[in-house]
């Protein structure tokens, strides 16, 4: 008998194609098929996939995005690849189909709605995206990565949190090495496309702290390409040892190393500090759709995980007030790692695979 198959589509940020992978991790060690659509942004993220997931390109198309000839054109690039996506599945009867938000997941959705199959959406924020508003009453339940998440009247929502992929489910609760008098690891990540905010502040910050400080750090710093010998040349400007590159593929084993991460408060990121459980400093994307990313710092802030600076306030001198006060701390440091630890849903890809299965079990057609 053929493996059940599952198909994924997600956009093209590692916001949304970090917890695809995870679900296909899970999806694959349980002997199913798994093929993933997404568009040429997200196929950055690619490679961290499993080699057995069918992975495939649709053409990315914003209606909301872009001048007036982009916008006229969307329409027949997303009629086209649900066009395309209705044959593949009528083809192939996929179990499941799930959707991880953004404009590529339209054409698998609207596909498997046109043939009834059975479909869900994983939301990472608890503000839903514009996709994942538009299919959520339209869709067997809604998998929620923050609760209580907002939702439309008629979608069916379910805790599940935010998967993490394999690499950081790993290092779930790696021991913490406070801080003290040797060599001290600083994480810096703006997410999956890096903050050119973090690149501008943070040596400075660096560079401000007091001696004792200063000259046990080794930084990692996650900087946008175009920013990169610049970064560079601040931490060496100040004599700090820095690491600066636009993506950090071992990111699970940094995050564990580290003594202090400062980042945004991207969903994933969130999600990777608290399993493997690392004090922060969150400065939120202020402009993320409904600020979300404020509200997904707030929880770790509440939990004693975190500090938040709010964009506005972000200047060096105030950051490096806040990275004096954890490195300075140690019983402070080692409180926030745990305090991290709790506020954890390291069991968030189960509960998901959990819903995929039941779904397929129902062939339900919402
Ligand atoms: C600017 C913006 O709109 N960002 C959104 C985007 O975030 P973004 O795409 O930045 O995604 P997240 O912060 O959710 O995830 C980033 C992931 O990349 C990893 N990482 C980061 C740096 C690095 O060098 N290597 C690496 O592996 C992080 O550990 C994390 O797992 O999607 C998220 C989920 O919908 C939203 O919550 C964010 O608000």
């Amino acid at each position: 008998m053929k493996a059940p198959l599952l198909v994924m589509a997600a956009g093209g940020t590692g916001g949304h194609m970090f917890p695809a992978q995870a679900l296909a991790e899970a999806m694959l060690h349980r002997g199913w098929r798994v093929r993933l659509s997404t568009d040429s942004r997200g196929a950055r993220y690619t490679g961290g996939f499993p080699h057995s997931t069918e992975i495939s390109e649709v053409q990315s198309a914003s209606p909301a995005r872009g001048g007036t000839v982009a916008k006229l054109l969307a329409a027949p690039k997303i009629a086209t690849g649900i066009a395309s996506a209705v044959w593949g599945m009528w083809r192939d009867r996929p179990s499941v189909v799930v959707g991880f938000g953004g404009y590529p997941s339209i054409p698998a959705l609207a596909a498997a709605e046109f043939l009834r199959l059975p479909r869900m959406i994983h939301e990472q924020n608890g503000r839903l995206g514009r996709v994942n508003l538009r299919f959520a009453p339209r869709v067997a339940c809604v998998a929620c990565g923050v609760w209580p998440a907002e939702l439309p009247a008629g979608a069916n929502g379910v805790e599940t949190g935010n998967p993490v992929r394999k690499a950081v489910l790993e290092r779930a609760q790696a021991a913490y090495i406070p801080p003290g008098d040797y060599p001290m690891s600083l994480l810096v990540i703006g997410g999956s496309q890096g903050a050119r905010i973090l690149s501008d502040v943070v040596p400075d910050a660096v560079a401000a702290l007091p001696g004792h400080l200063r000259g046990h750090l080794r930084v990692a710093h996650q900087a946008r390409a175009e920013d990169g010998e610049r970064v560079t040349a601040a931490y060496a400007a100040h004599g700090i040892q820095a690491e600066v590159k636009p993506f950090f593929k071992d990111i699970a084993r940094r995050i564990s190393e580290a003594q202090l991460v400062i980042a945004r408060a991207g969903a994933s990121t969130i999600a990777d500090l608290t399993v493997i459980g690392r004090p922060a400093i969150l400065i939120p994307y202020a402009a993320a759709a409904g600020d979300h990313q404020t509200a997904n710092a707030r929880v770790l802030v509440e939990a004693g995980a975190a500090t938040l600076i709010p964009e506005s306030r972000l200047d060096a001198e105030v950051l490096a007030g806040q990275i004096g006060l954890i490195l300075g701390n140690p019983d402070a440091a080692v409180q926030m790692s745990h305090a991290a630890w709790g506020a954890a849903i390291p069991d968030a890809t189960q509960r998901l695979v959990a819903l995929v299965l039941e779904l397929s079990e129902r062939g339900a057609k919402p």
